[in-house]
Parts: C-alpha cells; structure tokens; sequence
C-alpha cells in the first residue's frame, strides 16, 4: 500500500515515516509540508532519521495524494479538514490522529468520509483503546450516585490543545457507558467558587510540561475508595504502528467514518 505522510517534518510526522518505512506491505509514495515549510525539497527517508527514499517533501498534495492509496496525517485541524475533502477526490483512504478538531471541523471530516474511507482517533495505540473498552464497562457498573468520574491527562510542553483527544475519547467511553451524552456532562475546567461537584459528571484536567510523550487516567471515585484506569505511552512510535495498521484495515474498505476501535475489533 502506497502511503503518504502529511506534516511530514513535525514529531509525529517522522515517526510516521519510521514506522511505514519498517512495514511490510506498506511504502512511502509521498511526503507533504505546509506551504512555507524549511524542509520542503528535502528527502523524507533522511529527514526522519532513516535511509534515504527518494521522497522528496512537496507543498503541493493534490498530485501527490492522486498517485498513493492512503494518508497519513497528524497535523493541525485546518490542514486535516483540507486533507480530508483531497483524499475524498482521490477516493483514498484517510487516517487522523490530528487532536482538537472543533465540531464543525468534524461535520466537515463526516462530510469527506461519504467518499472516502477515513479512521480518526485521539489515540491510535492499542493500549488506551483497550482502556477505553475498560471504562466502559466500569463506568456502565458503577452507579453516578456512588462513583464520581475524573479523566486527568499530562502531556509535553508543546502540545496545543486540550483535554487531549485522548483524555476525550476516554470521556466519551465513561459516557457511553453511562448511556448520557459527553456533551451535556462534562465538566472541561474549574476555577475559582465552583461549588460541590454536580452529580453524573465526567470532570477533566489537564497538565502539561517538559517530554510527556502521554499520560492518561481514569479515576473512578467513591466513598471511601477509588478506582484508577491509566495509560503511559514510552513512545510516539507506538501511535504511528497504529496508524499503519489503520491504513493497511482500511485500504479497499468502502467509504466511511471509522474508529480505532472498528480497526482493532474492541
Ligand atoms: N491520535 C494519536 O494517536 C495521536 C495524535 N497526535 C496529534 O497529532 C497532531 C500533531 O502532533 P505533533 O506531531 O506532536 O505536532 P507537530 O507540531 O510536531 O507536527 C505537526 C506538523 O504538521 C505540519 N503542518 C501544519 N499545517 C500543515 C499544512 N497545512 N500542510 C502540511 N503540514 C502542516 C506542521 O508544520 P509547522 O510546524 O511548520 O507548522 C508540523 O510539521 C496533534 O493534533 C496531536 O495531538 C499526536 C500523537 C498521537
Ligand atoms: O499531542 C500529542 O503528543 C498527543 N496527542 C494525542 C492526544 O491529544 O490525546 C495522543 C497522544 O496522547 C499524544
């Protein structure tokens, strides 16, 4: 299968090309940066630490997607939406693990996925997908009344959105859970008078400093004891092996929207 990386040059970019570089049925066709970018004209396979590919960075995606069968993209919500309508034309396959997308960013990605097959997650390794299914099922045992639910993720000090894609993948698993919309139950900052905690809400906090690759709990909180499901990632690599698994599951699968979950059959 034929792959390209977009924000090729960026943290996951890189790790991307690694991890496509080092598996079997997958190749690295073409490589994109912003417009702009330093790295453009440079070789992906060198940029990333690897044997040279003879993949040049491009800023133009659109000749360069119509020539691979899937993309790779862990970039920024403006780019993705982009990304998400050129791989729709090329009716190729398109997996996401860009975080902080707003809901209009999302109706535009459903919109894209009529035509192409897209995967998007907030979090690509099998481990916290495996959490999420847990927190499902902890919190559909667990009455609101008895156990309060607090997701707390920490991060690296570059990271610009939060919560984490992640820390709102595990929400919406506690909400599934509890059959209530994670949108009418969170509870995303406090600050200041907050008042007691309000029954049947899902709480997040959000930390942030120095390399955290991604640390993620689920604290399931009663009276007189807690229950505490958690996440480490050691490396980004993990996130870009689940990418690729991602694209060779969806490479000739009919157009839609899909979940990590749907490729890992949790
Ligand atoms: N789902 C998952 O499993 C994971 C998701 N993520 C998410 O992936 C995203 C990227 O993370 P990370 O790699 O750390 O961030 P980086 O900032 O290191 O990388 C993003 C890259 O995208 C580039 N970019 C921005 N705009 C465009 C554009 N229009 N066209 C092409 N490239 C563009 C950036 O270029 P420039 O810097 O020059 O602007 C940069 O090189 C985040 O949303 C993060 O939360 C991260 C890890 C795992
Ligand atoms: O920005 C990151 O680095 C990460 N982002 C994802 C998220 O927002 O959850 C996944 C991972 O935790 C790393």
């Amino acid at each position: 299968m034929g792959l390209v990386v977009v924000g090729a040059a960026g943290r996951m970019g890189r790790t991307l090309i690694r991890a496509v570089h080092e598996t079997p049925g997958a190749s690295l066709v073409g490589a994109v940066e912003r417009e702009g970018s330093p790295f453009i004209g440079q070789d992906a396979g060198m940029l990333a630490g690897v044997e040279p590919l003879d993949v040049t960075i491009s800023d133009d995606p659109l000749p360069v997607f119509a020539r691979a069968d899937g993309v790779l993209d862990f970039t920024v919500p403006s780019a993705t939406t982009v990304f998400a309508g050129y791989a729709a034309q090329a009716r190729i396959a398109h997996i996401i693990g860009t975080t902080g997308c707003s809901d209009a960013d999302d109706a535009k990605i459903a919109a894209a996925a009529r035509h192409a097959t897209i995967v998007k997650s907030g979090n690509m390794s099998l481990g916290v997908n495996l959490l999420a299914a847990l927190v499902e099922q902890a919190a559909k045992a667990l009455d609101a009344g008895d156990f309060d639910i607090e997701v707390l993720e920490m991060h690296h000090r570059h990271k610009v959105d939060a919560p984490s894609g992640t820390a709102l993948l595990l929400g919406e698993a506690a909400a599934g859970g509890r059959a209530v919309a994670l949108s009418q139950n969170s509870v995303r900052v406090r600050d200041g008078h907050t008042g007691p905690r309000e029954e049947g809400t899902i709480g997040f906090a959000s930390l942030r400093g120095g390399s955290v690759v991604g640390d993620h709990s689920v604290i399931l909180a009663g009276t007189g004891e807690r229950i505490v499901l958690s996440h480490h990632a050691e490396d980004r690599a993990l996130f870009a092996r689940g990418a690729v698994k991602a694209a060779l599951w969806a490479h000739d699968r009919k157009p839609g929207l899909y979940s990590m979950r749907d490729v890992l059959g949790l």
